[in-house]
């Protein structure tokens, strides 16, 4: 529905916007072991093969193949980190889980199948050739890519990256925010609480989304409630930041002065968007005046809470993987479920706060009751935002798209 501020805009526009132009950051090296989270900023090719050498995968007795089915002699004993010496043949070996297959032994058999004798072992009869054995490169190939620009350090790509002896990895640099609150009634946790003011939620909420999303918040500030204050503030905030990031003082009462601010340093390139919560949300750009190298982005997020969460999941999650080229964080990972709820939504796209029941019958969307966009506590335990596009009616059981939230 527009109104005198003329059209709201759809969200699809407003990312279009926030992430025209934006490219990737510069590449910097780090040690591997500080490496988590951290996104790769060039292919890793793999210099080694992995395992190295063929190897067993059980305890037991190594062996041509064509020798079982009879008692042989216990030749070798092989641990795992010794250097195995070529099999003599019609022989076998003692051999422990991760030892290196001696040339001349095709197969691998459990102890639990074998009977020993002395130094003789009791093989059975009828062993496939390469049972039990993981050979050389089965998991990773040398000259092989390992892992691939834009990929995101987790737990396992780091196990990876162990298993080549990589010690340093080349990655993006993390975006920097600078995190700015505006409003003279937003006290910080520790002070006493004045008639009329409230703590300060959004900050520590918005440090914990936006270091999940990998950016690094490098300062927190508050902005007074005046013109001039808020564009001293704002100027400094682009100096040293990749984003800045503002809450509250985007609507239209006289107090808010973010865009007017933004409007003189910089550009106001969007705003009032088809969304709720987050309807005031402004986008635009800083230009930085001392080292006059570029513009930081601005994304200045409603006040209330929700539409904080809401909006740094829809905005500032894509721009951050925009400045890390990292795919899987620019796109919001999305699944289907059945709404257990009932709603209608005007003109602006609905993004409800839900838990995600795993079902036999298929994934049940439970709605927090209240979805105002002052009530925080509708994103605890929300597993996902449910979107509701705009004038759509949803009846219990209706199909859902979900903004899955729990994932990395
Ligand atoms: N006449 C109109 N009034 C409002 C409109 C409108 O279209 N016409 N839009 C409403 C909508 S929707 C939203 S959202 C809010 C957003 O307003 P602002 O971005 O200017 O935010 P504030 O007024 O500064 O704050 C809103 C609300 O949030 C509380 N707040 C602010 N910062 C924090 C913080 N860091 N931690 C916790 N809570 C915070 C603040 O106290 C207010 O209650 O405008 C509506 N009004
Ligand atoms: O659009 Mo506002 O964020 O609903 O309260």
């Amino acid at each position: 529905m527009a109104d005198k501020h003329g059209k709201l805009q759809p969200v699809e526009a407003a990312l279009t916007t926030l992430l025209d132009g934006v490219g990737a950051l510069p590449a910097e090296t780090v040690s591997s072991e500080s490496a988590a989270g951290r996104v790769l900023a060039q292919d890793v090719m793999a210099r080694l093969d992995v395992p190295p050498f063929d190897n067993s995968a059980m305890d037991g007795y190594a062996l041509d193949h064509r020798d079982a089915g009879q008692w042989l002699p216990i030749v070798q004993r092989i641990a795992a980190g010794t250097h195995a010496a070529p099999l003599s043949p019609g022989g076998c070996a003692r051999i422990f889980t991760g030892g290196e297959v001696p040339a001349g032994a095709d197969c691998v058999v459990m102890q639990e199948r074998v009977e020993v004798e002395g130094d003789r072992a009791w093989i059975p009869g009828t062993i496939p050739a390469a049972d039990n054995l993981r050979r050389r490169g089965r998991d990773v190939a040398i000259g092989a890519r390992l892992l691939a620009a834009g990929t995101r350090l987790d737990a396992a790509a780091l196990g990876h990256l162990a298993g080549q002896g990589i010690t340093r990895v080349e990655v993006r640099r993390r975006p920097r925010v600078a995190l700015l609150s505006t409003g003279d009634e937003i006290v910080e946790p520790g002070r006493p609480l004045g008639p009329g003011q409230i703590y300060n939620s959004n900050r520590p909420m918005l440090r914990t989304l936006l270091t999940r999303f990998g950016a690094e918040v490098v300062r927190v500030a508050t902005v007074p409630d005046d013109a001039e204050g808020t564009r001293r503030v704002l100027q400094e905030a682009a100096e040293n930041a990749d984003v800045v990031v503002t809450t509250g003082g985007v609507s239209v009462g006289e107090e808010d002065h973010v865009k007017a601010a933004l409007e003189t340093l910089g550009r106001l390139d969007m705003w009032r968007l088809a969304i709720r919560p987050g309807k005031p949300l402004a986008l635009g750009r800083l230009p930085r005046q001392a080292a006059s190298t570029g513009e930081a982005r601005f994304v200045g997020l409603p006040g209330n809470p929700v539409s904080c969460f809401v909006g740094a999941w829809l905005f500032l999650r894509p721009l951050t993987g925009a400045l890390l080229a990292c795919p899987a964080l620019a796109e919001l990972p999305r699944l289907m479920a059945r709404a257990d709820f009932a709603t209608q939504t005007g003109p602006r796209q609905h993004y409800m706060r839900v838990a995600l029941d795993f079902t036999a019958e298929g994934i049940v969307a439970r709605a927090f009751r209240d979805q105002n966009s002052g009530v925080l506590s509708s994103c605890i335990g929300a597993d996902g935002l449910a979107v509701i596009p705009p004038d759509t009616t949803i009846a219990p059981g209706a199909a859902v798209d979900c903004l899955w939230l729990r994932g990395d």
